[in-house]
């Protein structure tokens, strides 16, 4: 049941700086094979050199490819087409592309929540529905978003950025009812504070408020942070709440294979009439 890494194809949006960049290194250091997927080409080569250095075998490969995850969705669906065609098809997506501003609600421009809904939240939808019909072909897929400690909890400051994160939850749940029965799982992230030049960034602009909240938890390395969203990519496993909802999500999901077989004999039947 774990997805084998060794020879798969790993997409990781974001892959070029700190937890993407980290999740490419983890599962290149596993065996797989790369796409990076994000805008600046010269950061892209950067991590791409980095990368590199951890190979375990020589047939091994980096792909780079520039693109903004939320403009155009069909931009997208070309380029992961592009990588599939190079590296074969997606066996695993990292959703990791996506940033933060924080601010008291007054104070943000409605601008910013425009901007951090499409880049953390239409930016994880469009790769993953460019990837989707062919895991499920396949019977063979790992989508995973990154969202945020601050995606579990509304925290002062973030009313832009924690209803973005908060999103991707809803997004991923639903996603997960429907593909559980073509063998596709999907796994959410919620990391704490980490060490990244995206956290640096933020830091520049961060309430008072803000960065003494965030301040009661310490702050994590990317490498750390990247080895356990890998791990729980491929063994899945289920968390407390979902336990909690285990008797619900079960008969639901009952229901949508029981729709699945339905509608696979009727297609039969149309067949054969
Ligand atoms: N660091 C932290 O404390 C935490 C971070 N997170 C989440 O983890 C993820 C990664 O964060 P972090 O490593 O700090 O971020 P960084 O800012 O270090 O890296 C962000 C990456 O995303 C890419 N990216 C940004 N916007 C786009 C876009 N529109 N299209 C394509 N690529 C884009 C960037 O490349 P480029 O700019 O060239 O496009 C870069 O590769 C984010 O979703 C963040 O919200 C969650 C919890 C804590
Ligand atoms: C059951 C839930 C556990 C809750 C623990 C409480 C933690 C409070 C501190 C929150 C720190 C804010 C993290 C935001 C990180 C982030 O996403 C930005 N740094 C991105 O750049």
């Amino acid at each position: 049941k774990p997805l084998a890494l060794p020879g798969a194809h790993v997409v990781v949006t974001g892959g070029s700086s700190g937890i993407g960049k980290c999740i490419a290194i983890e599962c290149y250091k596993q065996g797989a094979f790369i796409t990076l997927v994000a805008r600046n080409e010269d950061k892209l080569l950067q991590a791409k050199k980095e990368i590199e250095k951890h190979s375990i075998n020589d047939k091994q490969v980096v792909l780079c490819i520039s693109v903004d995850v939320c403009q155009d969705y069909n931009q997208v669906e070309n380029v992961i087409k592009q990588a599939q065609e190079k590296l074969g098809p997606v066996d695993m997506l990292v959703n990791c592309a996506g940033m933060s501003l924080s601010g008291k609600f007054e104070d943000l421009e409605v601008s910013t929540f425009e901007r951090l809904m499409s880049i953390n939240y239409l930016g994880s939808v469009y790769p993953s529905r460019a990837v989707i019909t062919t895991m499920k072909e396949r019977r063979v897929g790992r989508i995973v978003f990154v969202s945020s400690q601050a995606g579990q909890l509304g925290l002062f400051g973030f009313t832009a950025y924690s209803s973005s994160k908060f999103a991707l939850r809803g997004l991923a749940e639903a996603l997960q009812m429907e593909v559980k029965p073509y063998n596709v799982y999907v796994t959410v992230a919620y990391p704490p504070d980490t060490d990244t030049p995206g956290l640096a960034e933020e830091n520049k602009t961060k309430p008072l408020e803000t960065r003494l909240i965030s301040e009661t938890s310490s702050v994590c390395k990317p490498e750390q942070v990247a080895k356990q969203i890998v791990k729980d990519a491929i063994v899945v496993t289920m968390g407390l709440f979902r336990t909690i909802a285990l008797f619900y999500l079960g008969s639901f999901d009952s229901i949508v294979r029981r729709c699945m077989m339905q509608k696979e004999k009727s297609e039969i039947t149309d067949k054969t009439a």
